[in-house]
């Protein structure tokens, strides 16, 4: 028999939703796989579905444990199935009778009454989700502890998806694709789009004027300045963002990664764009270049919580037990990193993370480094309104700009070998 219409996304959606939560998965690794073979739209609406679930997860189950008489385990096949039918119901406008048609479907042989009775009672009682969203404890304890002042507008920038921001290859040409676009520039080459666009439709697209950068993501590149003449090792480099941004202001870019997988999509980049970097597939723990570098950009591997607007699956993935593991390999890469530079060389440390372990304290472990002179960074080398901190680092969170569509949260600083 053929699926009903909308099953197949609602399907894919659940493997996310259980791939991200039970299996510790991302959802960049789960989605392919989930709905990879659908139709575009289809697995866009999984996409959807399956953030939303992650995005307003603690509230969902505060709405089903309330119309429970015996809490559901963590889990149950049935609380996830009435996580995306409560998402959709609540976030995505989907009709009451869609969400129950294909919700039950997914429960064949399994508690479909209970899935329907508690969906239709919290329907009747017309439940609404909190104005801001609520963070699993693991996160939320954290954040209300190193960020007490920022915590709600973290909050605040979560609630909402992101806008689309992308970067020109060529800055100079950003009032143009500005009109082109209907976007809204944001200096250096910055453009911020309407969400939901369909990216590979639009204009400049596939002649590669642009790439799909966050506006915060951009900022630790550009602290690098202008590159003509010069060689710069992107350390941990994949998907490619930076490198393109690096190649693009003129450096010679080598861009070295761990992983074959992401680098296909630098790789993509670099042909659409038609610009350059030698790409290196290597371990950076193990590998000696054959020269010494005039800056090197360490956008190291972190918890990623900056990003969790965009990856919601983030703030369910977190766990503090692993923090130590991170901050060890990001020393170990800091370490490394010292001494393939140049004297007088640059390097910019880092991070799209919200928490201080991976930010800011292992910038004060550089800046006591003897090899190392903190080169702090400028009100001017910054967005129009952002702010150095008083140690001249940049710290950004999803709450900052709320007005005009948030950033990711990321951390950097700079320093030159001495
Ligand atoms: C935060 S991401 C980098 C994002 C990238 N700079 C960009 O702008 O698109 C960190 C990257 O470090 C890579 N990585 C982790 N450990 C590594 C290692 N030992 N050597 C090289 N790359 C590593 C990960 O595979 C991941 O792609």
């Amino acid at each position: 028999m053929p699926d009903i219409a909308g099953l197949p996304a609602r399907r894919a959606a659940l493997q996310v939703l259980d791939a991200v939560l039970r299996r510790g998965e991302t959802m960049d690794v789960a989605l392919p796989r989930a709905a990879g073979r659908l139709r575009p739209a289809d697995a866009a609406l999984a996409r959807a579905i399956a953030g939303e679930s992650l995005r307003w997860l603690t509230d969902l189950d505060a709405l089903i444990d309330g119309a429970t008489r015996q809490r559901l385990a963590d889990d149950a096949k049935v609380r996830s199935v009435l996580r995306l039918m409560l998402a959709q119901a609540l976030r995505l406008d989907t009709p009451p009778h869609a969400v129950v048609s294909t919700g039950l479907e997914l429960l064949m042989g399994g508690p479909r009454r209970l899935a329907h009775g508690v969906f239709s009672t919290l329907m009747k009682q017309d439940v609404r989700l909190p104005v801001l969203p609520s963070l699993p404890d693991t996160v939320g304890d954290r954040w209300a502890h190193q960020w007490p002042d920022r915590v709600d507008a973290i909050r605040q920038g979560l609630a909402e998806l992101p806008p689309l921001d992308i970067m020109l290859r060529d800055p100079a040409s950003e009032a143009e694709w500005a009109e082109r676009l209907g976007g809204t520039p944001l200096g250096h080459g910055r453009l911020r789009l309407p969400r939901g666009q369909a990216v590979t439709e639009l204009p400049g697209y596939a002649q590669g004027a642009w790439w799909v950068q966050d506006m915060a993501a951009t900022i630790p590149a550009s602290l690098l300045g202008d590159g003509a003449g010069q060689r710069v090792l992107d350390l941990c480099a994949a998907p490619g963002g930076k490198s393109l941004q690096l190649a693009a202001a003129g450096w010679e870019v080598i861009a070295l990664e761990i992983s074959k997988r992401r680098l296909e999509r630098l790789r993509d980049n670099l042909d659409r764009t038609g610009l350059a970097a030698q790409i290196v597939t290597a371990d950076a723990l193990q590998w000696q270049p054959q020269e010494k570098f005039d800056a090197i950009l360490l956008d190291a591997p972190c918890s990623a919580t900056g990003t969790c607007r965009r990856h919601p699956d983030v703030l369910h993935r977190f766990l503090p037990g692993r923090l130590d593991e991170m901050t060890q390999l990001q020393q170990a890469l800091c370490d490394r990193a010292i001494d393939w530079l140049k004297p007088g060389g640059r390097l910019v440390y880092a991070v799209c993370s919200l928490e201080r372990e991976e930010g800011e304290e292992q910038a004060s472990s550089l800046a006591s480094d003897r090899r190392l002179e903190p080169q702090p960074i400028s009100p001017e080398e910054l967005p129009a309104s952002l702010d150095p901190t008083s140690e001249g680092w940049l710290r950004t969170d999803p709450g900052m700009m709320a007005e005009a569509g948030g950033m990711d949260g990321f951390f950097a600083a700079r320093f030159v070998r001495r």
